[in-house]
């Protein structure tokens, strides 16, 4: 499987290692504008495969998609990250007209490719993805879900006091502060509803910390996070080279599905060799329907200023 990724900043190289370690994957194609960057961030993280123990092949380009052609998944990370006290929509005037051209780029030299968004405003640049690129809608897959689903897991696991490994739960809607819906009352331990262990105040905290996971990050490290979101990616990109039918929650273009049309936004779906398999409908009550309709709507008047 070759695998491009535009940009080697923080997510893109974080990402690029990620699918190193895990070696599930022939080659890497790291593309940034910046001249010798990604060459360089390749270069270093080549000389960990025998330290790492991978056999993955990492290159860098400065911006010729030549390179990158054939690939069977790329991801574009390109764009620029927000900085304390900024929300990811005010990134959409930089980032729209970045992600348009890359995309553009990218299926001229892989018509067949799967493309995993993640420069954000996510399901906006997701949209504007489709918009430019006119490919199925199972091959375009925005990455939000699978991030906010391991930091709602990371906040039950420590309110619960236990590892992560024991916490299951999934976060749907839009990738924003506002926008993402932490699903508590579908949350477990180990099968048992976490409801049986913490109470609703204990809920609601873990659930707003969760929507603010990004915005969190960003404050302590003056620019948004890498290692989860390269992680989550990583995942992504596996389940599509194994066709593992693996279920992560991902903003796809919905034809109906959840009572909308025509938006991205972040529903479960089964990935696989084909991009997404299938969205899965899962039974949501009418708060839960609410908030998705104040989600769409949100990313709805932000995909308005394309
Ligand atoms: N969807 C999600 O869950 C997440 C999204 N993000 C988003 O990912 C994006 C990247 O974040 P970071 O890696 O932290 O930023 P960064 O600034 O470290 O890296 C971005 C890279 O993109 C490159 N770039 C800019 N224009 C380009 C172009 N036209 N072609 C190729 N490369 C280009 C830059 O030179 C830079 O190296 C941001 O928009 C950020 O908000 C970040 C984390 C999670
Ligand atoms: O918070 C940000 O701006 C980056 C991002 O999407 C995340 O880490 O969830």
């Amino acid at each position: 499987m070759k695998v491009t990724v535009v940009g080697a900043g923080a997510v893109g190289a974080s990402c690029a290692e990620y699918i190193a370690i895990k070696n599930f994957a022939a080659e890497v194609v790291l593309v940034d504008i910046k001249e010798g960057f990604a060459e360089g961030k390749a270069m270093d993280l080549m000389q960990t495969a025998s330290l790492n123990g991978f056999d993955t092949k990492i290159t860098g380009v400065t911006n010729d998609y030549s390179k990158t052609a054939d690939s069977d998944v790329a991801v574009i990370t390109s764009g620029i990250p927000r900085k304390p006290g900024m929300t990811r929509e005010e990134l959409i005037s930089t980032n729209a007209g970045i992600v348009k051209q890359v995309a553009e780029n990218l299926i001229k030299h892989s018509p067949n490719v799967i493309v995993i968004v993640v420069s954000n405003p996510m399901d906006t640049m997701t949209y504007l993805t489709h918009k430019a690129t006119g490919l199925p809608k199972n091959r375009i897959i925005g990455m939000g879900g699978a991030l906010d689903s391991a930091r709602f897991k990371y906040r039950l696991a420590e309110a619960l006091d236990c590892p992560a490994s024991d916490v299951d739960g999934l976060v749907i809607g839009g990738h924003s502060d506002t926008g993402m819906i932490p699903l508590t009352r579908l949350a477990t331990r180990n099968s048992v509803p976490v409801s049986s262990f913490l109470n609703s105040e204990q809920l609601e905290y873990v659930k707003e910390e969760t929507k603010v996971g990004g915005a969190t990050l960003t404050k302590l490290l003056g620019t948004s996070a890498w290692y989860a979101p390269g992680a989550a990616v990583s995942a992504m990109v596996q389940a599509i080279a194994g066709d593992s039918k693996k279920m992560f929650p991902s903003s796809c273009m919905l034809s109906g599905e959840y009572g909308q049309k025509d938006i991205c936004l972040g529903v479960p779906a089964i990935i696989g060799r084909n991009g997404i398999e299938k969205i899965v409908e899962i039974a949501l009550d009418d708060a839960e329907k609410q908030k998705f309709t104040e989600s769409a709507d949100a990313v709805r008047k932000t995909n308005d200023l394309l």
